[in-house]
């Protein structure tokens, strides 16, 4: 591999990570990629590193365009271990270059690393670093997604490097938006976006609207979107901003996702009857089963859809574990504007469906009540009752999308 330009003397200088199916607990069955980039000016700077196991390719790659020794700059904008573990590495190269980094990134920076030795600057939302002919210029984004993230708008190019945001854990052979639908899809392409969105970023829509309102106020003209993962927009980076702002403003499809787990199958059972209730309302339904499906598939199905029955036995007074699994998860990302209810069968007290609407009430979740529970397995009649139960939410689904 070696160095791939953007614009003249702006290069890609990261890695692929073709084999990597679990990203601390996220499923990424398309791998990903750890993208840093050089910038040869007055002064070299280098913006991001990879994770430490890929620091031998990114120095490579590095190597392929520049002596690393001559590195002036090393800008950092997250200091998650995926993008700054291989730091040391480079440091050790160029023991001069100053680092850029915001103040809460230094404090983690100094928890992975002895930085006594090396220079480092904080820099906050509106500074800039005049490298030669360019200026580069550091917008903070705390919280997206962790709290010393920040972007760097390279002025002269038009290039705003994202880091995290509108990334995507796609491994590929190509780097740009252009080359990736001609041989994959576009659809796949946005799949991957919501994918990292609704694992990653599903918890911060509001701050994702006021940081893009922030880059409009500042008039910044943006013809490529550079993240740290995956992809690089430079055919229409306006399209990963519009579909950041209508996922924060609560678009999705109006669509259900059943998502269950199941002992004995009847739990299993009663999902095909609610699901006949649901498309015979004219709304589109997933089934998921919770043991069968990578924890981050299901939390991006749940995302896509407008409206969520969660299904699950009662196992020991309390809800199936991979249900609770999965719903402790979600709470985590703290949902918004999705309708949900619950089912599932049970053979004497019951409880799990009951825990199930205290997990939505924690959430703030929209609430489709009563949720339907079933002696253990399900006869004519309850099939009957399953077909009204998704019919009936159905009905509750396409109310509620009215206000999307
Ligand atoms: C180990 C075990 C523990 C169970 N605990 C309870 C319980 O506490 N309360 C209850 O109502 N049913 C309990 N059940 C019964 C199941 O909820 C019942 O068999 C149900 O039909 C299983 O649904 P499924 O076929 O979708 O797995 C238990 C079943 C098993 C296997």
């Amino acid at each position: 591999m070696k160095a791939i330009e953007l614009k003249n003397d702006i290069y890609w200088v990261g890695a692929i990570d073709w084999a990597v199916r679990d990203f601390h607990g996220y499923e990424t069955p398309r791998g990903t990629t750890y993208n840093n980039y050089l910038i040869i000016d007055k002064e070299i700077t280098l913006l991001d590193t990879v994770k430490y196991d890929f620091s031998d390719i990114t120095i490579k790659n590095i190597k392929s365009v520049i002596d690393p020794s001559k590195i002036k700059n090393i800008v950092i904008n997250h200091i998650e271990n995926d993008h700054v573990t291989s730091i040391d590495k480079i440091m050790d190269l160029t023991p001069n270059a100053t680092i850029y980094i915001t103040e809460k990134g230094k404090r983690g920076l100094d928890r992975f690393f002895d930085t006594s030795k090396w220079n480092i600057k904080i820099v906050n939302t509106g500074d800039t670093l005049n490298i030669g002919k360019r200026t580069l210029l550091f917008i903070e984004t705390p919280m997206l997604h962790w709290p010393d993230s920040m972007m760097t708008y390279i002025k002269e190019d038009k290039i705003l490097i994202s880091q995290d945001a509108f990334g995507q854990h796609i491994a590929s052979a190509v780097r740009f938006d252009d080359e990736f639908i001609t041989c994959d899809s576009m659809s796949e392409l946005e799949d991957a976006v919501i994918d990292y969105y609704a694992n990653i970023l599903m918890p911060f829509g509001q701050l994702i609207k006021a940081k893009i309102a922030d880059i409009q106020k500042l008039g910044l003209q943006i013809e490529m979107i550079a993240p740290d993962h995956g992809i690089i927009w430079r055919t229409n980076p306006q399209k990963v901003l519009q579909m950041y702002l209508d996922m924060a403003n609560g678009k999705t499809n109006l669509s259900v996702s059943i998502i269950y787990d199941t002992m004995w199958h009847s739990t299993e059972q009663m999902t095909l009857p609610i699901m006949q209730g649901i498309k015979d309302e004219g709304v589109e339904c997933k089934v998921i089963k919770l043991r069968a499906t990578p924890m981050s598939m299901a939390i991006k199905d749940f995302w896509k859809s407008r409206g969520a029955l969660i299904g699950t036995p009662t196992l020991n007074n309390i809800m199936y574990p991979s249900v609770a699994h999965f719903l402790t998860h979600l709470r985590g990302l703290r949902p918004k504007n999705r309708i949900v209810g619950a089912f599932g069968s049970y053979g004497w007290g019951g409880g799990a469906v009951k825990e199930a609407y205290e997990n939505f009430n924690r959430m703030g979740l929209e609430i489709f009540e009563p949720g339907l529970q079933i002696l253990f397995k399900p006869s004519f009649e309850d099939e009957t009752k399953c077909y009204e139960f998704g019919k009936e939410f159905a009905r509750k689904v396409k109310e509620y999308h009215q206000k999307f």
